[in-house]
């Protein structure tokens, strides 16, 4: 295991990642953010003949989108509410008094309305609904977030706050998991070119809880989520950078997604872990750019 705790070290040194104080919240060097940029202009060139829509959203969500997506019937321990403090001029007095005593004082903090966005395609489905019924040709979204999830770790693969690259297809059975495949391909001619080994395999959520087991096992044998895996800290047990997730007619039927024709929509989504995929690059290729392999330099700088 610290393997991780050694990397996230040459990583703090070289200036890379920037020790906040706080595990899996970390800056980022010029250096780091180029490798990201670089990265999704590649992903930019491989998705581009598809035309999709580009859309972005902030970090945070609308509190009633996150609470009927149901995120924390599955996930509950991953997920960041925003409170804030909305008391009067008393209340500021005892706050302030709670904090100079050392006291706990967010208990008094009150839930906003907005919830941190813990995947980047969760506040596009309502959003999409609400447009009405998708055009013939069903939907394709380009997606783009910092994400949140309460996973603290030593791992600097693991982070609490780090950005999801996505597409989102939403259209028939046949579109959505066509476009699937064609994102696993895709993935694994893009990490060639940069230079990395990959292997894709079947995966599941980290569902919560007994119950969760049993989502989990069926979401394998179902075939419904797959991950590209690369080896960072671990070859035994090789890093998800990307996942390509098809949901069924899941999202469609709770959202009320409809296609041309009135039927429920299916979805799929393929995500990349934009930290981690930088992370691998450093790992195989050595924390210095300049010094990596002139070919994947030209892949992802031309
Ligand atoms: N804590 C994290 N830190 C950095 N990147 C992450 C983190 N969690 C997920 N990702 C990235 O976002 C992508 C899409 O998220 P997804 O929900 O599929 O991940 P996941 O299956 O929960 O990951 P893991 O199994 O490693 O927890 C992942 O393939 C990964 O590259
Ligand atoms: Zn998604």
């Amino acid at each position: 295991m610290d393997m991780q705790r050694s990397f996230l070290d040459r990583l703090f040194e070289s200036g890379l990642l920037i020790d906040t104080g706080v595990e899996g919240l970390y800056g980022r060097s010029g250096a780091f953010e180029d490798v990201i940029a670089a990265f999704e202009r590649l992903i930019d060139r491989y998705g581009k003949a598809d035309g999709a829509e580009a859309i972005r959203f902030p970090p945070g969500m609308n509190r009633a989108f996150f609470e009927a997506s149901g995120y924390m019937k599955s996930f509950p321990q991953l997920a960041g509410t925003v409170h804030s403090f909305c008391g009067c001029e008393l209340d500021h007095m005892s706050l302030l008094k709670c904090m100079e005593e050392g006291g706990d004082w967010t208990g008094e903090q009150k839930a906003t309305n907005i919830v941190l966005t813990p995947a980047a395609c969760y506040p596009l489905y309502p959003t999409i609904a609400k447009r009405g019924r998708l055009g013939d040709q069903g939907g394709l979204y380009d997606l783009q977030s910092y994400c949140f999830r309460h996973e603290p770790s030593n791992d600097p693969a693991r982070q609490q706050l780090f950005r999801m690259r996505e597409y989102v297809r939403m259209g028939t059975a046949a579109d959505v998991t066509d476009f699937r495949q064609t994102w696993m391909d895709r993935g694994v001619k893009m990490m060639a070119e940069v230079g990395l080994d990959v292997e894709i395999d079947v995966a599941n959520d980290p569902f919560f809880g007994r119950a969760g087991k049993m989502l989990a096992n069926n979401q394998r044998d179902q075939n419904l989520k797959f991950e590209l895996l690369i080896p960072i800290t671990s070859t035994a047990n090789p890093t998800a950078c990307m996942s390509f997730n098809y949901h069924q007619d899941a999202f469609g039927t709770k959202w009320g997604l409809a296609l041309a024709d009135g039927a429920v929509a299916h979805t799929a989504c393929v995500g990349f872990g934009l930290e981690r995929i930088a992370l691998a690059l450093f790992h195989h290729h050595g924390l210095d750019v300049n010094e990596w392999p002139a070919k994947v330099r030209e892949a992802l700088w031309g």
